[in-house]
């Protein structure tokens, strides 16, 4: 079977109309020509979703929006529900970053509630977990916490449709400017728990990616030398002449110097 490979890129608070643009022209450039096994995705603000959704159509690039409620709809002034994206027509959502977590209060309760009813409205789900600095050098430690981040998250979902969860592997540790760059014997093992324990709770092959200070340095060895199934960047893939170079470098069919 094709080993599938993913990439992805949250762009969290960042871009303008007319910069979303300039990036989906060239990432669609780039998916014209992209083999079968690749999946890329993108994850913009909630107000360029219907641009980028219209201007990608046809391109085989997967849309999502950074987060939605659990709630199909009511009074939660300034929530989105998982049913109004389904409608707009993005493809999947993205659950549980790091920075809905620390900077929002999100809980790993309301984590699972909202994947639970995002997957039920047939949207597809990337579902961030990872541990914090305070843990990371005890492994038996991050073990567990990472074992319930997902039996919380994954706790009440249905049945999957090929392809409709991916899991990101984030430690908050290596997130965003100033973050320790990981190592990839550092992050190696994680994937390692990870993709056990998810082969545990879910029927369907579900990929994992790596995300966290990924760059065109690192991006190689942290896709070919774990078990992650592709990477998920954030800083430097809102450049997307970077974003590609990172994927072809990953993909080794480029080098890093060139
Ligand atoms: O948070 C991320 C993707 O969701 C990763 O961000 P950075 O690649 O900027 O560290």
């Amino acid at each position: 079977m094709t080993r599938i490979r993913w990439f992805g890129t949250n762009w969290k608070m960042n871009k303008s109309p007319q910069t979303a643009r300039e990036w989906t022209t060239a990432v669609g450039t780039y998916m014209a020509e992209m083999p079968a096994d690749q999946r890329l995705f993108v994850m913009p603000p909630y107000p360029l979703l219907p641009q980028i959704l219209q201007d990608t159509k046809g391109t085989g690039l997967i849309v999502g929006a950074q987060n939605c409620h659990w709630v199909t709809s009511g009074a939660f002034t300034g929530e989105v529900s998982p049913q109004l994206l389904k409608e707009i027509g993005a493809h999947n959502v993205l659950l549980g970053h790091a920075e809905r977590r620390k900077q929002f209060g999100e809980t790993d309760e309301m984590i699972g509630r909202k994947a639970s009813a995002a997957l039920r409205v047939g949207l597809g789900v990337v579902l961030c977990i990872g541990e914090d600095a305070s843990i990371k050098d005890d492994p038996a430690t991050t073990r567990s916490f990472l074992e319930k981040q997902l039996s919380i998250a994954l706790g009440d979902i249905p049945a999957l449709a090929p392809e409709q969860l991916v899991v990101a592997y984030e430690p908050v540790w290596a997130i965003g400017v100033g973050a320790d760059p990981p190592a990839v014997y550092e992050v190696a093992e994680q994937l390692r728990v990870i993709r056990h324990v998810v082969d545990q709770i879910v029927n369907e092959h579900v990929p994992i990616v790596y995300g966290g200070s990924v760059t065109l340095e690192n991006g190689p060895s942290l896709l070919t030398e774990t078990v992650a199934d592709g990477l998920f960047i954030g800083r430097h893939a809102l450049d997307p002449a970077m974003f590609i170079r990172i994927i072809q470098t990953a993909l080794g069919e480029r080098s890093v110097v060139e």
